[in-house]
């Protein structure tokens, strides 16, 4: 299996070369050439296998011919291994045809865990196989980071750092991130918000001198491993309720695009998904987008789910390709008309093939702690802001006759205050998680400059001389 750039102009990869590049060297992101099929009957044989058997057999068609079966079985077993709950992405019933699927069992209480633990693993054996080292480097809006950080903390053929928008992630988030005394890991405070962090970190990937020198390398989801790992759960959840005979509908928080676009690659797979809905909080481009046809930027909200408070999605590059037959050129226009005019039109075609997989819809920070409140009064269920946005737009949206999983992509207790002033009850962090808020704090503040963060992570890394994977 090749990987390909939404932008047509970077060299072909293999998968390993594909984890190491993350974003490809025209600015694109990357893609199988292909999408792999798991017919109805491989689908039925996933019934009762656990979580790591269905991530190897959904995985391995990506996999295949680049790292050995054995090894990559050990890989996924150790990396779901760290999960709390045995189910590692268990699905609860909060209504009459709605399930919640959990993905916050994980280190650090969010779905990331799910990508980053298999993803700091991967990195490390291919890594080690090529004697190499590599400079992390990520953007969070609160999530990523805490995961990533966990998962590569401590590692020695890796250095990340992770930028986050200062002020704009909760206290529990922050910790998560400039709590460890890992010396690997550094956490860089930006004067900005997410997108200024994103563009940041877009920004260094293409700038060849420094990508070549630190040796780059990205564990956001503009890396295909991080999608390809959470195409798992749509299988697992979707199998426990009867697929492939029986078709089932999600609906998914989203900010980057990764998660749902993760969906969207499961149904190109074979997988019977009637609806994927994006479910969007204030910060409402995509929902608008799908409404209008034109994908128009605005200034950012701060809301109770700041995970979201996003306005560049990156991932719906990914769609476009897709959407457009796999257009380069359409899709370098598109994201050429959006840095020159911060906004483009979908189009006819794209438009309408987009509309034919998605639905969306919005929920304010009102309706979203409204949602947290009357859904504990129902069913004693405490939901996170995130997952109450895509909990209160599946509600509208639900058909009777398809069951609707929601996606609850973090623990209630990484947002106390939202969740307290919703509902009155104030979550606790489990036990296991009891010393975070009292370590202690480590983190560099740092302007949105490009020049002075890379200066920043140019004189701590410890990799350089060449860059990573083939890109
Ligand atoms: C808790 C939570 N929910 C939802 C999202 C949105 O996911 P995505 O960016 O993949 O759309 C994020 C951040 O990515 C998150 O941390
Ligand atoms: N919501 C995310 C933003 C980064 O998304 P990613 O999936 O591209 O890593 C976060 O929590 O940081």
């Amino acid at each position: 299996m090749k990987f390909i750039s939404t932008r047509g102009e970077a060299p072909h990869l293999g998968f390993r070369d594909a984890v190491l590049t993350g974003l490809a060297a025209d600015g694109g992101l990357y893609l199988p050439e292909s999408w792999p099929h798991l017919s109805p009957d491989a689908i039925r044989e996933l019934r009762g296998k656990s979580f790591a058997q269905t991530a190897v057999t959904v995985m391995w068609p990506f996999v295949e011919g680049e790292i050995e079966r054995e090894t990559f079985e050990a890989i996924v077993a150790e990396a779901y291994g760290t999960f709390r709950h045995e189910a590692v992405c268990p699905l609860v019933q909060t209504g009459a045809n709605e399930f919640t699927l959990e993905l916050f069992h994980g280190p650090t209480l969010a779905f990331k865990d799910v990508a980053m633990q298999l993803l700091s693993r991967l990195m490390d054996h291919v890594l080690a196989e090529r004697d190499q080292r590599a400079t992390i480097v990520g953007a969070t809006s609160g999530d990523t980071g805490g995961a990533a950080i966990d998962a590569f903390a401590g590692r020695d053929r890796t250095d990340i750092f992770i930028l986050f928008p200062e002020g704009r992630v909760s206290p529990v988030q922050q910790r998560q991130m400039t709590g460890s005394d890992a010396a690997n890991v550094h956490a860089l405070a930006i004067d900005g918000n997410f997108d200024d962090c994103q563009n940041l970190v877009k920004a260094m990937f293409n700038h060849g001198a420094f990508r070549d020198a630190v040796r780059l390398s990205g564990v956001n989801s503009i890396n295909w491993a991080r999608i390809m790992a959470q195409i798992v759960y749509y299988f697992t959840s979707a199998v426990s309720l009867g697929a492939p005979d029986r078709p089932v509908s999600f609906t998914v928080p989203t900010g980057n695009f990764g998660d749902i676009f993760a969906g969207y690659a499961a149904k190109r797979m074979g997988l019977p998904i009637d609806r994927l809905v994006i479910a969007t909080n204030d910060n409402d481009i995509l929902a608008r987008a799908l409404d209008t046809g034109t994908y128009e930027m605005r200034d950012v909200v701060q809301t109770t789910s700041p995970s979201m408070d996003i306005q560049i999605s990156s991932n719906f590059e990914r769609l476009l390709f897709e959407a457009s037959g796999r257009d380069a050129a359409y899709v370098r226009r598109a994201m050429e008309t959006l840095k020159q005019s911060r906004q483009f039109a979908l189009g006819d075609a794209v438009h309408g093939a987009i509309a034919t997989d998605f639905a969306a819809g919005r929920a304010d920070t009102t309706e979203a702690g409204r949602t947290i409140s009357h859904v504990l009064d129902a069913s004693g269920y405490l939901l996170d802001p995130h997952t109450a946005v895509a909990t209160h737009v599946a509600r509208a949206r639900a058909r009777a006759e398809t069951p609707m999983i929601v996606l609850a992509t973090a623990h209630p207790a990484k947002f106390p205050d939202a969740v307290e002033d919703a509902a009155g009850i104030r979550p606790e962090l489990p036990a296991w998680l009891g010393d975070l808020m009292g370590r202690r704090e480590r983190f560099a503040p740092l302007p949105s400059d490009l020049k002075m963060v890379e200066d920043y992570i140019s004189a701590r890394t410890r990799a350089a001389g060449g860059s990573v994977g083939a890109g």
